[in-house]
């Protein structure tokens, strides 16, 4: 083609988020309840989003957990965070009301894992958990939920009771057109090694966590 001639046009139709696949499992980490993992064409990002869709929510509401990953936490156990407790949690709590836990990787808050470990090590210096994100040059919080919202839509659960103390999941997934009825707070996992991570997370983020004690 010769520079004088127009451009074609790209019509490129956004591609429509749909399920790929649907796998049945038994999960230990549920209580032995049975799930199934479910996959989805079309999502707007590269990652491998996963939804595990457990129990029966009918005729209620389901309830739903989008559950950012956290290698540390979830399968290495690490004591610094309180994802592994909450993650059980969810998987337990929606496998009796019936529902789902978004997968999402979005690890170290969208950051990533390798960033994510030298945020730790500022920490380590005294920096809190969202100071070591800008320290490094990065956002404090850069995840997005409109790859949840879009999974959900796939998956009809439009109207949802949200599993979460973080008031950015609830305000974003309305923003992208999620009826979220509720936010059902999760427990409060706190130690003395994640103790001042939950604060940061209270004080300087709003979450919706009491600062007492254990739960
Ligand atoms: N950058 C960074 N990410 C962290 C740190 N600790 C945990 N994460 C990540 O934070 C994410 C979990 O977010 P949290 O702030 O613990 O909780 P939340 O998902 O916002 O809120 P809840 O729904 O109430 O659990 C996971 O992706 C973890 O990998 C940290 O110190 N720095
Ligand atoms: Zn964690």
């Amino acid at each position: 083609m010769s520079i004088s001639e127009p451009r074609p046009t790209a019509v490129v139709a956004a591609p429509e988020v749909a399920v790929r696949a649907r796998v049945g499992v038994t999960l230990h980490r549920a209580g032995g309840q049975h799930a199934e993992l479910v996959t989805f064409s079309g999502l707007p990002d590269a990652a491998e989003h996963l939804a595990i869709v457990l129990g029966n929510p009918a005729p209620s509401v389901p309830l739903v957990r989008l559950h950012s990953e956290c290698l540390t936490g979830d399968v290495l156990g690490s004591a610094r965070c309180d994802c592994g407790p909450q993650l059980e949690e969810s998987l337990r709590r929606i496998a009796a009301d019936g529902g789902a836990v978004l997968y999402l990787r979005q690890e170290g808050r969208g950051i990533g894992l390798y960033n994510k470990l030298d945020a730790y090590l500022l920490q380590d210096g005294g920096a809190d958990t969202f100071e070591a994100n800008r320290l490094i040059g990065r956002e404090a919080d850069e995840r997005g939920y409109g790859v949840a919202a879009a999974m959900l839509n796939a998956l009809g659960m439009n109207r949802v009771r949200l599993l979460t103390n973080n008031p950015d999941k609830v305000a974003q997934l309305r923003e992208y057109g999620i009826d979220v009825l509720d936010a059902v707070p999760t427990g409060v996992y706190r130690t003395a090694e994640n103790a001042r991570y939950l604060e940061a997370k209270a004080l300087r983020q709003g979450h919706t966590i009491t600062l007492g004690g254990t739960s």
